[in-house]
């Protein structure tokens, strides 16, 4: 197959990382590593969902694209999307909108947008609960710009992404199972 990135964008609490995670474990499709000024969460792993970096080890990589998102630093790098490739034609990253439009505006077809949303957005401050981020951490998130900004799909995205609708789990599984499974037999 062709050279593809899933580029995974949505509002916090949509389930890009859980996508993300997904698709690694039942389709060895690998992650690209982005890099965060943003504190680690629980259970996260540096190398693994993010590179955390200090404001100073941030500007010192070089970047594909590189956004501020609620108050902190983040940005992926050309390496990391290459190192990624090495493993397979089929990669991930998460992103939030305006990386996704600034991918798709380097890498053409190569992007393949996946725009994951829910059907309440009230869903997403539960899950953000149940994901065990702190109070002060959601409150800022949800009143954010960006947070905003990407709980809808930009115009310019429009009938580019692939939007999934992520309310039952089960459902999104069997949804993303038969999107890249067709995409390996391309
Ligand atoms: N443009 C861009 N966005 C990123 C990058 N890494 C992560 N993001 C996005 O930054 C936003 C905030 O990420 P995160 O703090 O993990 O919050 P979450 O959405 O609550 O899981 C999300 O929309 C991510 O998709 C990156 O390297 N570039
Ligand atoms: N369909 C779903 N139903 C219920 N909870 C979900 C669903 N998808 C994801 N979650 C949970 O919601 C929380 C946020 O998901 P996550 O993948 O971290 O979102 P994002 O990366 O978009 O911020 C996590 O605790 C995750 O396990």
């Amino acid at each position: 197959m062709e050279k593809r990135v899933i580029v995974l964008m949505g509002p916090a609490g949509a389930g890009k990382s859980s996508v993300a995670s997904y698709i690694k474990e039942k389709w060895q499709v690998p992650q690209v590593i982005t890099h965060t000024t943003r504190a680690k969460r629980q259970g996260e792993e540096d190398g693994r969902d993010y590179y955390f970096e200090s404001d100073q080890s941030f500007a010192q990589n070089h970047y594909l694209e590189s956004v501020h998102y609620g108050g902190h630093q983040y940005g992926s790098s050309m390496e990391g999307l290459e190192r990624a490739f090495e493993k397979k034609a089929l990669v991930s990253i998460v992103l939030d909108t305006k990386g996704a439009s600034t991918y798709r505006k380097i890498l053409g077809d190569e992007a393949w947008l996946w725009y994951i949303t829910t059907s309440d957005p009230a869903k997403l401050k539960k899950r953000l609960v149940a994901r065990g981020d702190s109070k002060e951490a959601i409150e800022k998130r949800l009143t954010s710009a960006e947070f905003q900004r990407d709980l809808a799909l930009p115009a310019d995205l429009e009938g580019v992404a692939t939007v999934i609708k992520n309310d039952d789990w089960t459902e999104t599984k069997a949804r993303i199972d038969d999107l890249v499974a067709g995409a390996l037999k391309s």
